[in-house]
């Protein structure tokens, strides 16, 4: 493991856990940490677990020919680009892949059941990544399918912001169950227009995280739009913290994509709004709830 932060290097290779991200978690003995990036020169697959607003800088620093697999969720706000298109503007050639999935990291750590996604263009890749990851409960399937993979990963973070405005709001069951069905349109409309496969989007990397995101209390995105249902703003909210709420960047960016397909999207469209547009919250809502009745599907 290499950590940009000397001091949780130090304390994983000394303590054997990462008191900062994952308290209380013990690591196995067999992982080593380091502080210098250059210790990844042995490894045969190097895992890029940072914020998308991080990969393409941290991308840029990593030598050698080993797989990158990505695993950050998201779209990066200054060019638009999803993860596996900043990549290959920063690596061009190297092989690399998506890991995502619905997998709360503590979860994970916990050894608890998870299944999540192995995307690559090379299916023998994507075999070896599956079986050195599985581990014990944790179960990789992989896709030749990068771009829904990426794509299902960085929308449902929006949505998720979404659901936790509907927890806050206390709007109800039914708003929550039709807001995963209703923004799982979206996803799905953006997704299929921009070239992914609907099977990937309706699996573990774009329904299953969509679900897993909008209803699990450890979501930091829901985490988000509960506290603005609740009236908090959103730069009180972001003040001193230390962990990322992707959705918040990449809504903009989301939109963006949406209106170059000329997708509707206006579940998103009111979450960055909210965000960054200065839209009044029950205003916005209402907005959504007063739209033109259509066929379901569509
Ligand atoms: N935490 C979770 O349960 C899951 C997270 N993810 C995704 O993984 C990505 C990272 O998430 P977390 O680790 O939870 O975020 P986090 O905010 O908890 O931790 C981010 C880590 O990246 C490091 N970092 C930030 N900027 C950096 C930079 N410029 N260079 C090097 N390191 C940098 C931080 O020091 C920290 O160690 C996100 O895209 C997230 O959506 C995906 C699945 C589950
Ligand atoms: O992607 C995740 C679970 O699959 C983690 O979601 P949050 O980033 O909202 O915590």
């Amino acid at each position: 493991m290499w950590s940009r932060d000397p001091s949780v290097a130090a304390a994983i290779a000394g303590d054997r856990s990462n008191p900062v991200y994952l308290p209380g978690f013990p690591l196995d003995a067999g992982v080593e940490a380091a502080s210098d990036l250059t210790a990844l020169a042995a490894c045969d697959a190097i895992l890029l677990v940072c914020p998308a607003q991080a990969v393409r800088e941290l991308a840029a620093r990593l030598a050698g020919s080993a797989p990158v697999v990505i695993c950050a969720k998201g779209i990066e706000a200054s060019s638009g680009l999803l993860m596996p298109e900043v990549l290959a503007e920063v690596l061009p050639g190297r092989p690399f892949a998506m890991l995502s999935g619905p997998s709360f990291a503590e979860e994970v750590a916990r050894g608890l059941p998870t299944a999540v996604s192995i995307a690559t263009a090379d299916p023998a890749l994507g075999r070896t990544l599956a079986g050195a990851l599985a581990a014990g409960a944790f179960r990789p399937y992989w896709t030749h399918d990068v771009l829904g993979v990426a794509l299902g990963g960085a929308v449902k973070n929006v949505l998720a912001i979404a659901a936790g405005i509907v927890e806050g709001r206390g709007l109800g069951h039914n708003a929550a169950a039709a807001l995963i069905t209703r923004g799982f349109a979206e996803m799905a409309r953006l997704g299929q227009a921009m070239g992914a496969e609907l099977e990937t989007l309706t699996g573990l990397s774009g329904l299953g995280d969509l679900v897993l995101t909008c209803h699990g209390p450890l979501s930091r995105n829901r985490a988000l739009g509960e506290a603005l249902g609740k009236g908090t703003r959103l730069a009180d909210y972001m003040a001193g913290r230390r962990q990322v709420v992707e959705g918040a960047a990449t809504a903009p960016a989301v939109l963006a994509r949406a209106a170059r397909y000329k997708i509707e999207m206006p579940i998103c469209a009111a979450v960055d709004a909210i965000l960054h547009r200065g839209a009044d919250l029950d205003e916005a809502i209402r907005a959504l709830l007063a739209r033109p009745l259509r066929r379901e599907g569509k």
